[in-house]
């Protein structure tokens, strides 16, 4: 019975992922939805820049916090095992929401383009963004990155076993194609508002320094692979030289405090 009900749970929750996932491409795109990132201009800039601040580093916070071994260590003693990863999907679900509900618009344009090509560039910019995340995932681990795959495993009474490291399609070019997807998903738009361009360039800000973060976990996690991986292949910037690249890396290595140890982002 308990089984049933993680994998109901798990399944709900992966769902919930892919409504929210779908929702935000309309919030960001400013397309189909009743809210969007420039739907309803309200009150005072200075508030609105206040408010939208605060709704991302809720977001940050709930991402990046929750992913750490120390946090997982203490939350699994309440959230049982099989569940935690669904767990954290469904709260990052959830503050996804509240970020899109609370959203303040701050309608100001910073560009509008006018020419149907470019607008056609950019939309079809704007939808390889979107696509590219969820093919991205599917190359690395759609199904565990989602929890779906623990749920699973617990199902047919199997133990859970971490993925091994891999570099399949898009990650021989570079280390971080998913947080690239997200990057070109928020940034691709013909107009531009002042409230786009804060939640572009906050949660861009934010992928880089997460990235950072996560990296130091996956060399504890996979040791001299990926050690080595880092070496040879890009974080972001596809033949970007490795000379400069490792400068600007470790400059904001050694800018964040130390971490001991590793887990999935
Ligand atoms: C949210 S995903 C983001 C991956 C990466 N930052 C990106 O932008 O493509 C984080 C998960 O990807 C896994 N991961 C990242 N790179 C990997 C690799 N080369 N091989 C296997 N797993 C990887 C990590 O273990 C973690 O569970």
């Amino acid at each position: 019975m308990k089984r049933a009900v993680y994998m109901v749970y798990g399944v709900a929750c992966h769902l919930l992922f892919l409504g929210t996932f779908a929702y935000m491409a309309g919030f960001v795109g400013d397309l189909w939805v009743p809210k969007t990132l420039d739907s309803a201009p309200a009150g005072p800039v200075g508030v609105a820049v206040a408010i939208n601040l605060l709704l991302m580093v809720l977001f940050a916070a709930q991402h990046s916090i929750m992913a750490r071994p120390a946090f997982k260590r203490v939350w699994t003693r309440l959230v049982p095992e099989p569940i935690e990863r669904s767990t954290y999907v469904l709260l990052s679900c959830l503050v996804t929401m509240v970020l899109m509900w609370q959203w303040r618009t701050i309608d100001t344009v910073v560009w509008d383009v006018h020419s149907p090509w470019l607008r056609g560039a950019l939309w079809t910019l704007f939808a390889i963004g979107w696509l590219l995340i969820p093919a991205v995932s599917l190359l690395i681990n759609h199904f565990d990155l989602f929890g779906t795959r623990q749920v699973w495993l617990h199902w047919k009474r199997q133990n859970y076993t971490s993925l091994p490291f891999r570099e399949p399609l898009a990650y021989k070019h570079v280390r971080h194609p998913l947080y690239i997807g997200w990057a070109i998903a928020f940034w691709a738009t013909p107009t531009m508002t002042v409230g786009h361009l804060l939640f572009a360039g906050v949660l861009t800000i934010y992928m880089g320094l997460a990235a950072v973060v996560e990296e130091r976990d996956l060399v504890a996690h996979f040791g001299r692979q990926y050690e080595e991986y880092r070496r040879r292949v890009p974080m972001f910037v596809p033949l970007w030289k490795r000379r400069t690249a490792n400068a600007l890396e470790s400059s904001v290595h050694a800018a964040l405090p130390a971490s001991p140890e590793g887990s999935r982002a």
